[in-house]
């Protein structure tokens, strides 16, 4: 089986990447390729690390250019791809790498991103409970957001266990390319070389939410995250240091085992043996999400770490991933679990 595939938003860092894996995914038959400002340019002059592709032309990103195709990735700047789905039929399998289709809940949406809310489709973390049910033979998936997909990913097993508190600290450092490709002051290279800094702090970061969402689902009672996130002078990888107060009882044995048990037969998700400690050069270019845990006993703390690549396991592998599963190829089609190092 052939799987013609479209990208939408092909100039940017997720198109990129979702393309670079494409090319190596078995089934894939690369169609369409979109974007905006740079329609009409060729591919190579953009992403010239992708020579296979280098003499495409983008075209503007229209449904006429997307239709004819068995899935379109639409990899848009938020707020974008309501209009461009509602434009395929259900035939069509759309995956969607923006936020657009996260939430379930409308007010979170208005209250983050203020604009209306488009709706909900299956989301695209397959590690968690449930999600791999839904996502097979779906038509419509929403990608996680960079900083959910770690963060739900460590922590997720301990409040399956019930073995935290249903309050989360999270401090996660990201490069700069979670920011996107277009330009802007605060990601020049004098800016963030030499240095790390703070943003969003104090609720008010868009990912949150997500993150409450998923938390919350696995905990079966609402959870709250007070999240943090960095910037840190890299082009890719997120660690996200997460951590919430033990469950009174709860052994550091317990804890192991849960995530142990909640890993065991994850492809893309690696528990490092005891004493191993994540770290985004690691995964690099890989589709792999590092683990590891530890009891603070002293401070009666559960802290989990997680390293991903933003645009891979974080991005674009996820998304192939899910998008294997819902059209039922085996899900580790085209990705790797090997990094670059060093
Ligand atoms: N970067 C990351 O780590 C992650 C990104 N995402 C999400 O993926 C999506 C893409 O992000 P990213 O690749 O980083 O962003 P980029 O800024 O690198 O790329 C954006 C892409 O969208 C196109 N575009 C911009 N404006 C429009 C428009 N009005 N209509 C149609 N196309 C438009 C751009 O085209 P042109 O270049 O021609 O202007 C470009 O191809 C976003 O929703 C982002 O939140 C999700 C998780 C992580
Ligand atoms: C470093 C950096 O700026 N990261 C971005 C991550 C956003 C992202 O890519 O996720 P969405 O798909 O939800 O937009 C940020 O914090 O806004």
């Amino acid at each position: 089986m052939t799987v013609r595939i479209a990208v939408a938003g092909a100039s940017g860092y997720a198109g990129g990447e979702a393309l670079r894996l494409l090319l190596g995914h078995p089934r894939a038959q690369i169609g369409a390729l979109t974007a905006d400002s740079n329609a009409g340019r060729a591919l190579g002059t953009l992403q010239p690390h992708l020579p296979p592709l280098a003499d495409r032309i983008l075209e503007p990103t229209t449904a006429q250019a997307l239709r004819g195709h068995d899935v379109v990735l639409l990899a848009l700047p938020h707020g974008h791809s309501a209009a461009v789905a509602g434009q395929l039929g259900p035939d069509v399998l759309v995956v969607d790498m923006g936020a657009d289709f996260r939430l379930a809940d409308a007010a979170d949406w208005e209250r983050f991103y203020g604009s209306p809310h488009a709706g909900t489709w299956p989301y695209g973390l397959p590690e968690l409970p449930g999600a791999r049910t839904a996502l097979q033979g779906a038509s419509r998936i929403a990608v996680p957001g960079c900083y959910p997909t770690a963060v739900s990913l460590a922590l997720f097993p301990a409040y399956a266990a019930r073995a935290v508190e249903p309050e989360a600290v999270v401090s996660a450092a990201s490069g700069t390319s979670g920011a996107g490709r277009a330009p802007k002051a605060h990601l020049l290279g004098s800016e963030v070389m030499g240095s790390m800094s703070a943003y969003g702090v104090g609720g008010g970061h868009r990912h949150t939410p997500e993150m409450v969402q998923n938390l919350s689902a696995v905990a079966g009672r609402p959870v709250t995250v007070s999240f943090t996130p960095t910037l840190a002078p890299m082009a890719r990888g997120i660690l996200a240091t997460c951590s919430a107060r033990a469950t009174p009882g709860v052994t550091a044995a317990e804890v192991r085992t849960a995530y142990e048990k909640a890993y065991a037969q994850e492809p893309f998700v690696h528990l490092l043996p005891p004493g191993q400690w994540p770290a985004t050069a690691q995964v690099h270019g890989s589709n792999t999400a590092q683990i590891q845990v530890a009891y603070d006993e002293a401070a009666h703390r559960v802290i989990a770490v997680c390293a991903i690549d933003n645009l891979t396991k974080g991005t674009a592998g996820g998304a192939i991933q899910s998008m294997n599963i819902a059209l039922g190829l085996p899900e580790a089609t085209g990705l790797s679990t090997i990094g670059v190092a060093p």
